[in-house]
């Protein structure tokens, strides 16, 4: 291990001691988006990708793929209302027989720039999570702090919680490379569209929810049949930073359909222990040089050591 994993992988063990701290620790848990099920599902690219990357799974062939839609909450049992960021973590399984992670949300960007940063904005709230405090007053602390953090917890604010997961648009906030045969490099971000449109519910319908509703309610709809999602890639310009999940791309950027997913249904309970790392990307696709994102790796791992290790 090289003198830069020591260090971020220090950090990591940090960061995850941190959200402990500040969300509680649940054993045997992921220490975000605690709360999930996984589902099957099949990828079938449209060859629309192929010119801008040689990634295999994003070709001319279906490829198998787990989906796991979770709450943000580090608490495993939170109703599903309470919890307003969803995820939706897809694992494509590709034709070498390794796999390989998009990890997206329903909020276009993050609150925090670096690691360390991250680390300080815990610290915010743990300071500022005296008796009678709101959430609202906790973010207001951070965003007096960190100028960086103001874009990020203003679209926490704004999510109203969803009909379904699969009536979400999913994120993935950070930037990747497509690279093609010919060696070229093209920047893109990721979106999830939901065919069955976006829908979201009112107020008086939040109210009237089970705890587990968003489970309940897909288990309904996929009694009926698959449930689709459509994957975009933005395509970004000469200028869009690459290296800052804080900052959105011009909301014009070029947006091109590659493929379809097909959810089927419930995978079995093993799955959870998967690890959706959004660093394990193929060839024909980089990593950007975001430091949130290439620590993901070492912050997911960590999770994962102590989930599987019953702590
Ligand atoms: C410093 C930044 C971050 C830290 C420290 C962090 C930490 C974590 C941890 C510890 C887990 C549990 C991993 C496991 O046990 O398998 C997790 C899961 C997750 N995180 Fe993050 N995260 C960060 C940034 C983000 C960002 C920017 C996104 C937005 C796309 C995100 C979305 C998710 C999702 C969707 C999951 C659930 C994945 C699954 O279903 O297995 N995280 N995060």
């Amino acid at each position: 291990m090289d003198n830069k994993n020591v260090e971020s992988s220090g950090l990591a063990v940090e960061a995850v001691d941190s959200i402990e701290e500040v969300a509680g620790k649940y054993p045997s848990y992921r220490r975000a988006h605690a709360k999930g099920v996984v589902y099957h599902a099949v990828f079938t690219p449209n060859g629309q990708a192929a010119s801008l990357t040689t990634a295999p799974h994003l070709q001319n062939h279906e490829v198998q793929a787990l989906v796991r839609f979770s709450n943000s909450s580090t608490n495993p049992s939170i109703p599903d209302v309470f919890s307003p960021a969803k995820g939706m973590a897809v694992q494509f399984e590709l034709p070498d027989g390794g796999v390989t992670s998009l990890v997206t949300i329903t909020l276009p960007i993050f609150f925090a720039k670096t690691p360390q940063s991250f680390i300080d904005i815990l610290g915010t709230i743990k300071e500022n999570s005296v008796e009678g405090a709101t959430t609202a007053d906790k973010f207001k602390a951070v965003m007096e702090k960190y100028e960086e953090s103001r874009a990020g917890l203003q679209a926490v604010k704004m999510l109203q919680p969803p009909l379904s997961f699969a009536t979400n648009r999913y994120h993935s906030i950070h930037a990747y490379y497509f690279i093609n045969s010919n060696g070229e490099r093209q920047a893109v971000k990721y979106e999830w569209e939901p065919e069955a449109g976006l829908h979201y519910l009112t107020n008086e319908e939040v109210k009237a929810q089970s705890p587990n509703y968003l489970e309940d309610e897909l288990a309904e709809r996929l009694s009926k049949g698959p449930v689709a999602f459509q994957l975009s890639v933005v395509l970004g310009q000469e200028g869009d930073p690459t290296d800052d999940p804080t900052s959105a791309w011009p909301e014009d950027r070029e947006r091109i359909v590659v493929g379809e997913l097909s959810i089927t249904g419930i995978a079995d309970e093993k799955a959870q222990d998967r690890v959706f790392d959004p660093t394990d990307v193929p060839t024909g696709i980089e990593c950007s040089k975001d430091p949130i994102l290439n620590f993901r790796h070492d912050a997911y791992a960590v999770s994962h050591d102590r989930r599987s290790q019953g702590q």
